[in-house]
């Protein structure tokens, strides 16, 4: 088995298509079309079932997935800084304004070094494919040249990826080494990039998708920012920024405009159904509609929110406001480059905000209020499906229409964490354990599209 377009895979495993439930499937018929989306869905109790199966067959065109193997959705990382995968694992012992400043403008700036950004682009995404990061949201750097081979490796290897130029040039901030020269190089360089990724000979299918990035609001003009602003305005573009993630950053947005971040970017026109907010862990009621009323989606974060935000997002409470809501690991804001930890992640702090964390105070006090955490499911939902609506993408689970994005997991590899026993892991339970406890090791096969590509 390898690619699997103009075929049917013969599975089992889990999907959720919506937040209200999880959909175990057992030796359903998965129809891939030759574009390398789904056809059909078929369950043995659906009409039709065998006949299918055996015309399949007949026709050298099923294949199965071996006992032990579990086919769940691809995973979507809503926040990914590509130039820092070297510097995973570091120097996070510092808070964010000194962490940019000292560690991470030094690392990107080395990308306008191509062979740099060749071994560290490469390795990445080769390392999030074999973690199951089927679709990545990429901030680049300033680079053109950089930001082009990002957009390469990612054709080449088969990720679905939404890239972009960071777009930086507030001499406030940016060390004169590590900006754009002005607005207009900063505008200009964000065209670019976009024009390469839609001229692109190997993207007829639109793999890779331009994304318009400011990188945040401290770091960039008003000049540029309102640029940045107007080129999304009626235009099916994407944007990515950072929003409200740190005390400091929060507090300098509302000193330098007078206002929250989210209202100085929807003042920038940057709030549109294709925008995704990274962190947005200070959100105040009134943010939180703004970003619903425009459609936007957070990137919830909640490895690197415990490092640089001191404070967990309320995630319970934008789920139930009905904002869209997906995960991200934030490389390398948070020390992970798999969205299973950060699923853990998310269902660990979620426990602390609604629980609390001080034990001198009584049971049931502790905790900011009550039903604020959540569970694997609710993970699961927004590493899969939350993440393709907050990008607005069919992908994320495996109804009609969605491309086939999608992981093997081998419950019973030697060489990985999950560890099954006879009679116990059954439906969720099951689910539960592969989204605690799988590693990269359990992750046997990866698709994008239909394509195989680990
Ligand atoms: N976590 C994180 N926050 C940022 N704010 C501005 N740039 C960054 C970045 O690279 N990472």
């Amino acid at each position: 088995m390898s690619g699997l377009r103009d075929r049917t895979l013969l599975a089992s495993g889990f999907h959720m298509p919506e937040r209200t439930g999880v959909e175990e499937f057992r030796d359903a018929l998965i129809r891939i079309g030759a574009d390398g989306r789904i056809a059909a869905l078929t369950r043995p109790e659906d009409d039709g079932y065998l006949e299918r199966r055996r015309a399949a067959d007949e026709a050298g065109r099923l294949d199965r997935l071996p006992a032990g193997v579990l086919l769940l959705p691809g995973m979507i990382d809503l926040h990914v800084h590509a130039p820092q995968y070297p510097q995973l694992g570091q120097a996070l012992d510092v808070p964010l304004e000194t962490w940019l400043t000292r560690y991470t403008f030094p690392l990107e700036s080395r990308y306008a070094d191509l062979a740099f950004a060749r071994r560290g682009y490469g390795l990445l995404v080769e390392d999030l494919l074999a973690n199951g990061t089927t679709t990545a949201l990429y901030y680049a750097t300033i680079h053109q040249p950089a930001s082009r081979l990002l957009a390469d490796i990612c054709l080449e290897r088969g990720q679905r990826a939404l890239i972009g130029k960071v777009a930086m040039d507030h001499p406030g901030l940016c060390p004169e080494t590590y900006r754009d020269a002005s607005p207009d190089a900063a505008l200009r360089g964000t065209e670019d990039l976009i024009g390469y990724i839609r001229a692109h000979p190997d993207n007829a299918e639109r793999l890779v998708h331009p994304v318009i990035t400011p990188r945040f609001i401290p770091a960039c003009t008003d000049e540029t920012l309102a640029a940045l602003g107007s080129l999304a305005h009626g235009s099916d573009l994407h944007v990515q920024t950072h929003c409200s993630e740190s005390d400091w950053e929060h507090a300098h947005v509302l000193a330098r405009h007078g206002v929250t971040d989210t209202e100085s970017l929807d003042r920038f026109g940057l709030l549109g159904r294709r925008s995704v907010l990274a962190h947005s862990v200070f959100l105040t009621a009134a943010d939180m509609d703004t970003i619903r009323a425009r459609h936007a989606a957070v990137a919830h974060c909640p490895l690197s929110n415990a490092y640089f935000a001191d404070a967990v997002f309320p995630l319970r409470a934008a789920l139930e406001k009905g904002l869209h809501v997906g995960l991200g690991t934030d490389i390398s804001g948070g020390p992970g480059a798999s969205l299973f930890e950060a699923m853990r992640g998310a269902v660990m702090v979620s426990r602390m905000i609604d629980s609390g964390t001080d034990p001198d105070l009584p049971a049931g006090t502790r905790g900011r209020r009550n039903g604020m955490r959540i569970d694997f499911r609710d993970a699961f939902y927004l590493a899969t499906t939350g993440g393709g609506i907050a990008l607005d993408l069919p992908v994320g689970n495996f109804t009609a229409g969605q491309h086939f994005d999608a992981l093997a997991i081998d419950t019973e590899a030697p060489a990985g964490a999950i560890r099954l026993w006879d009679g116990l892991d059954q439906g969720e339970d099951l689910l539960q354990k592969i989204v605690y406890t799988a590693s990269k090791a359990n992750i046997a096969k990866v698709w994008v599209g239909g394509r195989q590509v680990v």
